[in-house]
C-alpha cells in the first residue's frame, strides 16, 4: 500500500520489538516492519515515517516516550547522525547480548545443517569500549569558506566535520585535526565533486598502538596537487608521524582508495606487535582496527583450529600474513594466499622481520589459487578463512567440500554471509562452536570464529 504525503509527515506511535543487524529499532506499523535508527527494545516512541519500500519503512525518532533501562547517554560533543556509533546509547553488556543475538538470528534465518545445536558462546568483551580504533579515515571538503574533515552521515553526502570521535585512537584525532590545521594554513586544493576539482579527498591516519609509529596517506583526486611534497614534509613534523603517502584516484572510482600509491616522506611501513610477532604495514593493507582485540581473536582463532606440527596450514585472505605467521610456531608450513599485492609484498616483509622459515604468500584470488593448490597436490591439513564480508564464493565453497581440510575455522565480520555459507558447509561440516569477539564496541559490527569438524558421514 502506498503511504499518502501526510502520512509521512504525521508523528506515529511505535513500541519496538528487538534491534536490526545494523543496530536500528524495529518495530510494526499498519503490519509493516518499521526501522527506527536510535531507539530500543521495550521502547515506545515517537517516529515519523521518512521513506516506504515495498518490504519496509525507514522512520526517524522524533522523541522517546517510554525508555529502556538499557538505554545509556549518547556521547556528547558528536552529532547523533555519525556512523559507526549505531549502539553507543545501548549499555555495553546489551551490546555485547546483542552481537551474540545477530549471529543466533542469521543462522535462524539460513538455517544451516542442525544449526540448533551450534554452540554459540557469549561475546568476549573488549578491554577498551572506547578510543580504539587505530585508523581514521576522514573524507575532506571546503565549502562555503570552510574545511570540514570528519565522516558522511549515513546514506548521505553531508559531511560531518569532527573534532572529537569517542571511538578513535587520541593520537590518530588529533593528528588528523592538526593535519587539518595545515590543510587550511597551506590552502591546499580540496577535491569538490560538485564541480569536479582535483585535490585531496580523503586523509587516512593509521597508528600502530605497539610502537606508536603513524602513516599518513593522502588520497587525492589527480595526480599533480599542488604543494603535496610540502604539507608531507609538514606532517612529518607532527609527532609520531613516520611515513607519508599519496594514493590516487579518479571520479570514476566508486571506491575510496585508488590503485596507484606513491611515497611522499619517510618510512615504507610502520610496524606494529601482535602476540610475539611484528607486522609491517603499508598504506593500502587490510589490518584490523583494534589491536588489543586482534590478539584475543587470532588467539582464540589458533586455539580453535587445534594445529599439529605435521600440518599444512592455507592462511586464506591472509591481508600481510598476521594469523598464518603467528600459526607458524605449530605447523610444518603455512601458505597464505591474498589479492593485494602489497600486502602481500608485506606479508613477504614479515616473514623476513620474523625470522619464519615456513611460511610464504601468494597474491591472487583464494578461487583461483587453492583449486591451484589441490590440484598440484600440495596436503591442506588445516584452513582458515578470514573473508571481506561478502563472505566466500560458492565456487571457493564447492573446493573446500571436496579438500575437506581437517582443520578448519572460518573467521568472519558479517554474520549474514557466515550462516549463508554455513549452509553449503554443513553439508560435509558440523559446526562445533562460534565465539564472538567484540572487536568494535559502540557499532553493530560482530565478529564470529566459526570451528567446523568433518562430520563422521564423509
Ligand atoms: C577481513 S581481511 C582479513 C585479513 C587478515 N586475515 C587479517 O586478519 O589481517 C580480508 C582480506 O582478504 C583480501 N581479499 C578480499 N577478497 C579476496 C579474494 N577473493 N582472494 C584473496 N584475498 C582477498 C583483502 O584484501 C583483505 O586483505
Amino acid at each position: 500500500m502506498a503511504y499518502q504525503k501526510k502520512e509521512l509527515k504525521k508523528d506515529i506511535i511505535i513500541t519496538i520489538k528487538r534491534l536490526g543487524i545494523n543496530g536500528e529499532g524495529i518495530g510494526y506499523y499498519k503490519k509493516k516492519i518499521i526501522f527506527i535508527p536510535g531507539a530500543l527494545p521495550d521502547e515506545v516512541v515517537v517516529a515519523k515515517i521518512i521513506k516506504t519500500h515495498p518490504g519496509y519503512i525507514e522512520g526517524e525518532l522524533v522523541r522517546i516516550k517510554e525508555k529502556s533501562p538499557n538505554r545509556v547517554a549518547f556521547p556528547n560533543k558528536v552529532d547523533p547522525e555519525i556512523g559507526g556509533l549505531e549502539l553507543a546509547h545501548l549499555s555495553y553488556d546489551k551490546q555485547l547480548e546483542f552481537k551474540k543475538d545477530i549471529v543466533l538470528e542469521s543462522l535462524r534465518k539460513y538455517h544451516p545443517r542442525g544449526y540448533q545445536k551450534y554452540k554459540v558462546k557469549n561475546t568476549i568483551p573488549a578491554k577498551e569500549n572506547w578510543h580504539y580504533r587505530a585508523k581514521a579515515q576522514y573524507q575532506l571538503e571546503f565549502s562555503k569558506g570552510k574545511t570540514k574533515l570528519g565522516m558522511y552521515a549515513p546514506n548521505s553526502r553531508r559531511l560531518i566535520d569532527l573534532p572529537e570521535m569517542p571511538t578513535q585512537s587520541k593520537n590518530t584525532q588529533k593528528t588528523e585535526r592538526l593535519i587539518k590545521k595545515l590543510i587550511d594554513k597551506y590552502h591546499m586544493p580540496v577535491a569538490n565533486w560538485r564541480k569536479h576539482f582535483d585535490g585531496i579527498k580523503t586523509v587516512v591516519v593509521r597508528e600502530a598502538a605497539s610502537t606508536g609509529e603513524m602513516q599518513v596517506t593522502f588520497i587525492t583526486i589527480g595526480k599533480k596537487i599542488n604543494g603535496l611534497k610540502k604539507l608531507a614534509q609538514e606532517v612529518m613534523k607532527l609527532d609520531n608521524v613516520v611515513s607519508v603517502f599519496q594514493n590516487e584516484t579518479d571520479w570514476n572510482n566508486p571506491q575510496i582508495w585508488g590503485n596507484k600509491t606513491i611515497k611522499l616522506a619517510g618510512k615504507n611501513q610502520i610496524v606494529e606487535h601482535i602476540l610475539d610477532k611484528k607486522f609491517a604495514l603499508s598504506p593500502r593493507a587490510f589490518f584490523q582496527l583494534n589491536p588489543e582485540q586482534t590478539e584475543i581473536l587470532y588467539s582464540e582463532a589458533i586455539k580453535l583450529l587445534n594445529l599439529a606440527p605435521d600440518q599444512v596450514l592455507i592462511d586464506a585472505y591472509s591481508g600481510v600474513g598476521t594469523i598464518g605467521l603467528i600459526a607458524s610456531d605449530y605447523v610444518k608450513q603455512v601458505i597464505g594466499i591474498e589479492s593485494i599485492p602489497e600486502a602481500v609484498e608485506d606479508a613477504m616483509h614479515n616473514v623476513k622481520l620474523n625470522h619464519v622459515r615456513n611460511a610464504e604468500y601468494l597474491q591472487g584470488s583464494v578461487e583461483k589459487i587453492l583449486p591451484q593448490l589441490k590440484n598440484s597436490g600440495v596436503p591442506i591439513d588445516a584452513l582458515i578463512v578470514d573473508p571481506p564480508r561478502t563472505g566466500l564464493a560458492k565456487s571457493l565453497i564447492k573446493t573446500i567440500m571436496q579438500v575437506k581440510p581437517e582443520s578448519f575455522v572460518y573467521i568472519s565480520c558479517n554474520p549474514s554471509t557466515l550462516a549463508q555459507d554455513l549452509v553449503m558447509l554443513s553439508e560435509v561440516y558440523d559446526v562445533r562452536v562460534i565465539e564472538n569477539v567484540d572487536m568494535l564496541p559502540q557499532t553493530a559490527r560482530c565478529e564470529a570464529i566459526a570451528k567446523l569438524v568433518l562430520r563422521k558421514d564423509n
